[in-house]
């Protein structure tokens, strides 16, 4: 059996990012600069690697990115006024709560605080909604992601059988429906699913959103089937792996997506995406008030 096809995320990612930057470059033009506000609780080193890593991203591309840091102790009330206070903020277009946050507050009521216009995210109740009914909204960046890789990979979907291997609200669910509006069929599997492997191996696409290093093996994939990471664990040397044994997945998989490399990179992207597409709709917005 010859090697996977890699999907390159990276690259992929970077050339979705050329356009948004074009699309920047053209709001700038217009006097308006993206911006994106990420919020940060508390000083867990892997969320401040993600946020600098957001941040960076922003730069690249001429958004406006503003860090709130909050301590871990926050109140919840204080956490909701600076979230309340960034929805009246004209100059920012998307906010996002970097998760998880601690014990002590709701995620969900901060979430559904967080005004839909400005969730670029895609994780509030109005979002998944609408993403439900196939309304425009936006869409869950990872989930989201996931779809333009396949989309660049020219992996067709429609009658295709999908399976989710992980149920969160923020990939494996959302994943499913995307899935299910671009015709596939779609099996959910979770940690109580007896026998995994048995409905794996049906999977024309696997998506891997368990959690648990290299936890698909070749036992779970049909040869040919597109294999797609969206695991971010780090082994005994901190060194990032995916949900997938990718040594030996790759020697059966049609495509696989890497970790490093593969999902993250587009998860980021998709984020400036949404974010320029908020700005976009306040310009169309202010056009609006000005011919009244
Ligand atoms: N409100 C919220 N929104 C999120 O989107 C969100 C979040 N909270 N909490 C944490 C997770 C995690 N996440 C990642 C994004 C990109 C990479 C990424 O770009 N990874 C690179 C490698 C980066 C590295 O080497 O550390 C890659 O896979 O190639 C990873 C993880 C977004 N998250």
């Amino acid at each position: 059996m010859s090697n996977a096809m890699i999907i390159n995320g990276k690259e992929i990612g970077q050339e979705i990012r050329k356009s948004v930057a074009e699309e920047v470059a053209k709001l700038k033009e217009q006097g308006i600069t993206p911006g994106l506000a990420v919020i940060l609780v508390g000083d867990n080193p892997a969320s401040q690697t993600y946020v600098r890593n957001k941040q960076k991203s922003c730069e690249a591309i001429g958004i406006y990115s503003e860090l709130i840091k909050l301590p871990e102790e926050v109140s919840e009330e204080e956490l909701l006024a600076q979230i309340r206070s960034l929805n009246h903020n004209d100059n920012i277009h998307g906010i996002l709560v970097q998760l998880p946050l601690p014990g002590h507050i709701n995620e969900d009521k901060v979430i559904a605080t967080i005004s839909p216009e400005k969730d670029v995210d895609g994780f509030s109740p109005v979002s998944v909604g609408k993403m439900m009914l196939g309304q425009e909204t936006y869409l869950p960046c990872t989930p989201y992601g996931v779809m333009k890789l396949l989309e660049y990979a020219q992996i067709d979907i429609a009658g295709k059988h999908a399976v989710i291997v992980g149920r969160s609200h923020i990939v494996g669910k959302p994943m499913g429906q995307l899935l299910l509006q671009k015709d596939a069929t779609v099996t959910y599997t979770h940690s109580k699913t007896p026998d995994l492997p048995s409905i794996t191996k049906q999977a024309d696409i696997i998506v891997a959103a368990v959690g648990r290093p290299n936890f698909i093996t070749k036992e779970h994939v049909k040869p040919g089937a597109v294999v797609i990471d969206v695991g971010i664990n780090r082994d005994e040397n901190n060194k990032l792996i995916g949900d997938v044994n990718f040594a030996e997945v790759e020697q059966l998989a049609s495509h696989i997506t890497p970790v490093p490399g593969g999902v993250g990179p587009m998860t980021i992207t998709m984020l400036l995406y949404n974010t320029v597409q908020s700005a976009q709709k306040t310009l169309s917005q202010d056009k609006k008030h000005k011919n009244m």
